[in-house]
C-alpha cells in the first residue's frame, strides 16, 4: 500500500528541501539551449533537468502543454520523463491543470492519477472552476492511488483576480472558498494532507486568508515572474512551513550544462531555506 503523497512529500520536503523545478520545455529555451525545436530537442531538454537535478529536488513539476505541443510523440517523452523522474527518486506533480463535469473529469483522473496509467503521477494541478464539486472523481481515485492534488485557489497571474476574488452572496471570495474546501479534505491527516492549494508567490500579502489547510501550498511565480525566495515570509506567514515553491524558467534557462543548472536550483534552495524560520 502507498503511503498517501501528502505523507511523501512531507519526507521529501525535510530531507531535499522544499523546491519544486518546473520543466517546461518553452521553445526560447530549447533555442538557447542549442537544441532544435522538435520532440529530439523536447527529449534531450526533458532528460537533462531531470539527470541533473533528481538526486536533490522533491518535486519535479512537468507543464504538459509544452509536450502535448508536440502531439503523440511529445507526449510519449512525458511519459518517460515522468517514469524517469519517479524512478530516479523525485516525486512528479504533473501541471496539466485538468477541470471538467465530473464524468469526464473521472477519465482526465484516471489518465493521470490511476497507478496503471502510462502519465502516472504522484499530483496533478487541478481547476475547480467548474466547482469544487466536480473534482469529486479525482480525490477519490487519489486517495485510492496515494496521489495528491493542487487545486488553482489563488494564482500568480494577473488576471486571476476577476474570478478568485470574485465576493459570493456568503461574503466569502472564490479563492478562500477554494482553500476551505482543501482544509475540510485534508482533516486529521498526518503529517500533512494530500490535497493541496495553488497560491501565487507573486500576490503580496495573503494575512487576509486563511492558508493553513493542513497540505501543501505550490506557491509558483518565484524567478521569472518576479517574485523571490526572500518574499515567501510576508506572502505566506505561518503557513510558510507547507509551501513548496516553483521555479521553472528561473532555473531552466541556466542549462544545458548540468552543473549550472544544480547550482542555480542549489543557489534558490538555500535562498529557501534561509527564508524558512529556524525549525
Ligand atoms: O499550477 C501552476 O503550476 C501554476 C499556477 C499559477 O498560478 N501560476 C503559474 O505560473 N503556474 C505554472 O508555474 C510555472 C511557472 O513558470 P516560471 O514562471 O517559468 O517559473 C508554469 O509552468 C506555470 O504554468
Amino acid at each position: 500500500m502507498t503511503e498517501p503523497f501528502g505523507a511523501r512529500l512531507r519526507q521529501a520536503m525535510d530531507e531535499r528541501g522544499p523546491l519544486c523545478v518546473g520543466i517546461d520545455p518553452h521553445a526560447s529555451l530549447l533555442s538557447e539551449w542549442g537544441l532544435n525545436d522538435d520532440v529530439a530537442g523536447l527529449e534531450r531538454f526533458s532528460r537533462t533537468v531531470v539527470e541533473a537535478l533528481s538526486d536533490r529536488v522533491a518535486v519535479f513539476k512537468p507543464q504538459s502543454a509544452f509536450f502535448e505541443r508536440f502531439g503523440s510523440r511529445g507526449v510519449a517523452v512525458l511519459e518517460n520523463t515522468v517514469q524517469e523522474a519517479r524512478a530516479a527518486g523525485a516525486l512528479v506533480l504533473m501541471d496539466a491543470k485538468r477541470g471538467d463535469i465530473g464524468s469526464t473529469m473521472a477519465a482526465y483522473a484516471e489518465a493521470f492519477l490511476r497507478k496503471d496509467s502510462p502519465l502516472f503521477s504522484d499530483a496533478l494541478t487541478v481547476s475547480p472552476y467548474l466547482g469544487y464539486g466536480s473534482l469529486s472523481p479525482a480525490i477519490a481515485l487519489a486517495r485510492e492511488s496515494g496521489a495528491g492534488l493542487f487545486v488553482l485557489a489563488l494564482t500568480s497571474n494577473p488576471e486571476g483576480g476577476e474570478v478568485q476574488h470574485a465576493v459570493r452572496a456568503d461574503g466569502r471570495n472564490v479563492g478562500a472558498t477554494m482553500l476551505a474546501h482543501l482544509a475540510a479534505e485534508n482533516t486529521g491527516e498526518e503529517p500533512l494532507g494530500s490535497f493541496g492549494a495553488v497560491v501565487g508567490a507573486t500576490l503580496g500579502d495573503l494575512s487576509t486568508y486563511d492558508l493553513d489547510i493542513n497540505g501543501p501550498l505550490l506557491a509558483p511565480g518565484v524567478g521569472a515572474q518576479g517574485a523571490t525566495p526572500a518574499d515567501l515570509p510576508r506572502v505566506f506567514g505561518a503557513a510558510i512551513r507547507n509551501v513548496v515553491p516553483n521555479v521553472s524558467r528561473g532555473v531552466l534557462r541556466h542549462g544545458p550544462d548540468a552543473g549550472a543548472l544544480r547550482d542555480s536550483a542549489e543557489r534558490f534552495a538555500d535562498e529557501i531555506r534561509s527564508a524558512l524560520p529556524s525549525a
